[in-house]
């Protein structure tokens, strides 16, 4: 069955407009636990406009599913993600004045860097996943990178309008499919919202789906809870529907 994911990420942006303490993302996480996720996803940014180092720190020992942290492949964020140890970790690219992540990463351009930050954190127990655009290529160099899984940036099938919409659903589609078939667990998410979700969910070779923005937005009409609830039942709904003998 398909896992969730959820991103907390924009629990904390709340928090941070007033610089307090509410809402609190460790009891997000927590709730969400019991509302169905199946993981909690978490980016610290390089200039923490959202999760504070503090955040993940009293998170991680907290839940009971699994942490999973997305940051950028920078010296800064490998030794907080060995500090936190969380048991999932999904290398980011950043930009710091980027509204959100634009595009996955050039892991073909930056494998110098990515291949030992991969074996580094492998070796401490750590679950190695690289966020990227479903490009066959990209998939190849995170296979060589050593990656245990890769997460497929969903962004343009999330913005695409008409034909582009199956254009982009069918890349992901070969993506999924192939990284699976080399071996990798194939992961995918960005901009998924109740609408798009779906036919994401029904791609058979994909395990997780890490979902954040849209599931905190309708929390604001719909309560937390009917947030996560709702996103889980679309996710699992499609994906029985896809498996049903016809
Ligand atoms: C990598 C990714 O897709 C998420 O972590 C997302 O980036 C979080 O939201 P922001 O991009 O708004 O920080
Ligand atoms: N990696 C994608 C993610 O964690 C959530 O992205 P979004 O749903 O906030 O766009």
């Amino acid at each position: 069955m398909i896992e969730l994911g959820v991103n907390i990420d924009h629990v904390a942006t709340i928090r941070q407009a007033r610089r307090g303490h509410e809402p609190d993302p460790l009891r997000a996480a927590l709730l969400a636990e019991e509302y169905g996720a199946d993981a909690i996803t978490v980016h610290v940014r390089e200039d923490r406009r959202h999760m504070q180092d503090d955040d993940v720190r009293r998170i991680r020992p907290l839940i009971s599913t699994r942490m999973n942290f997305e940051c950028a492949v920078v010296e800064e964020m490998i030794r907080l993600v060995e500090d936190v140890k969380p048991q999932d970790v999904c290398f980011v690219p950043e930009r710091r004045e980027e509204v959100t992540t634009e595009g996955g990463l050039d892991v073909i351009g930056g494998f110098h860097l990515i291949a030992p930050a991969v074996a580094r954190l492998k070796d401490q127990g750590m679950r190695i996943s690289l966020f990227i655009d479903p490009d066959l290529d990209q998939i190849e160099a995170a296979l060589k990178c050593g990656a245990d899984a890769i997460e497929l940036h969903t962004g343009r099938y999330a913005h695409a309008l008409g034909s582009a919409v199956e254009l982009e659903l069918s890349r992901i589609r070969k993506s999924a499919n192939f990284g699976v078939a080399e071996g990798l667990r194939v992961n995918a998410g960005h901009g998924l919202n109740y609408d798009n979700v779906q036919p994401v969910a029904a791609i058979e070779t994909i395990s997780e789906l890490n979902i954040g923005h849209s599931i905190v937005a309708n929390a604001v009409f719909m309560g937390w809870e009917g947030a996560i609830k709702k996103m889980k039942e679309l996710m699992i709904s499609a994906k029985l529907e896809s498996i049903r003998p016809r």
